[in-house]
């Protein structure tokens, strides 16, 4: 769906500023339907490359293609129509103050040129999908952030866009609504089959949501791969630093268990009795439910009762070994 193919990007020098080279020998490839992230500190390159992906920047070298048509080549006038195809949602959200809620998820389609009824219809079903149907007379600043984010969501899918880029949506967001916002782009992506592209700087983004993720360093793609392999395995020492911070921060700490995936079922019925009343929650991290497949899943909370409640469970497998303790 996203295609960069041996990107490079130079900043010119101006008023006394160096030029700057912030990308070079980018190639990514992004499937159709992909939930997928960027993830690098400051200045890696990662807005710059999100800004190539809608035509709001071109690149020095290389091309740019999304949904098999070449962004880098098109027209100023096919520009803003192949843009159309491609949402986006920010940091800050981006929204128009003087607009009430329903009024701001209008604007895209006003600018389409849609009928009345044809706007009508969408706004009310968008405000429905994000859970902002009782919020559409008010106006932006008397919103909660993850509310206005909400309003971006929806404002952002309103042409039916196949992709949505996400610019660091829930960098402004505390961690709860940060969870809630995530879900709520998985559940749309689950249902619409939207492709997702997400910058951050935030590895527990990645973990949460990505199924791929690039990592940037100094304009450069330094590690690619399933979030899966690069979680399990990562090589360079930037990308291992981010997945250590990320397990320090807590995500994902407290005992972790590995069973065989048929065992899966039991097992996970009778750790959710067996953690009922005490502070302990239960965590699926990562796995897959075929044949040979193994489920890491996590103990979160206080370490002894969890290991109480792994032994009240499942006595005999962790005996016999179906069952194994991850470090
Ligand atoms: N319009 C511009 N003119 C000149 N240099 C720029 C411009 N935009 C970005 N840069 C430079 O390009 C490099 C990459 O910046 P970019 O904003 O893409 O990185 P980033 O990873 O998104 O960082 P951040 O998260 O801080 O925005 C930086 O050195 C930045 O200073």
């Amino acid at each position: 769906m996203i295609q960069l193919k041996d990107i490079g990007k130079t900043y010119p020098p101006r008023q006394g500023f160096d030029g700057v080279t912030a990308l070079e020998g980018v190639n990514l490839t992004i499937e159709k339907g992909d939930i997928f992230g960027i993830i690098g500190r400051s200045g890696a390159g990662k807005s710059t490359l999100l800004r190539l992906v809608n035509g709001l920047e071109s690149p020095t070298s290389g091309q740019v293609w999304v949904d098999g048509e070449e962004i880098t080549r098109l027209e100023e006038r096919d520009l803003r129509f192949a843009r159309q195809k491609i949402g986006m949602i920010f940091q800050h959200f981006n929204l128009l103050w003087s607009r009430t809620v329903w009024e701001n998820v209008a604007f895209p389609l006003e600018v389409a040129g849609k009928s009345k009824t044809e706007i009508k219809r969408k706004v009310d079903g968008l405000l429905e999908r994000v859970g902002l149907t009782d919020r559409a007379n008010a106006y932006p600043s008397q919103l909660s952030g993850g509310q206005k984010q909400r309003v971006g969501i929806a404002r952002a899918l309103a042409n039916d866009p196949k992709v949505l880029l996400c610019d660091e949506a829930t960098s402004a967001l505390d961690p709860e609504t940060t969870t809630s916002i995530l879900k709520l782009l998985k559940e749309i992506n689950r249902e619409t089959g939207i492709t997702l592209l997400l910058i951050t700087h935030e590895m527990s983004v990645v973990r949460s949501i990505c199924h791929r993720v690039a990592v940037m360093e100094e304009g450069r793609v330094i590690e690619k791969g399933t979030v899966k392999e690069v979680f399990r395995n990562p090589v360079h020492p930037l990308t291992r630093q981010l997945v250590h911070q990320t397990e320090e921060e807590g995500e994902g700490k407290g005992l972790r268990i590995r069973c065989e995936a048929g065992n899966f079922p039991a097992l996970w019925h009778s750790l959710r009795q067996a953690v009922a009343g005490r502070q302990v929650t239960v965590r699926v991290l990562e796995g897959e439910l075929n044949e040979d497949g193994g489920i890491v899943l996590v103990l979160e909370g206080d370490l002894e009762q969890a290991e109480k409640a792994l032994r009240e469970a499942a006595p005999d497998w962790v005996e016999e070994g179906g069952i194994s303790l991850v470090p």
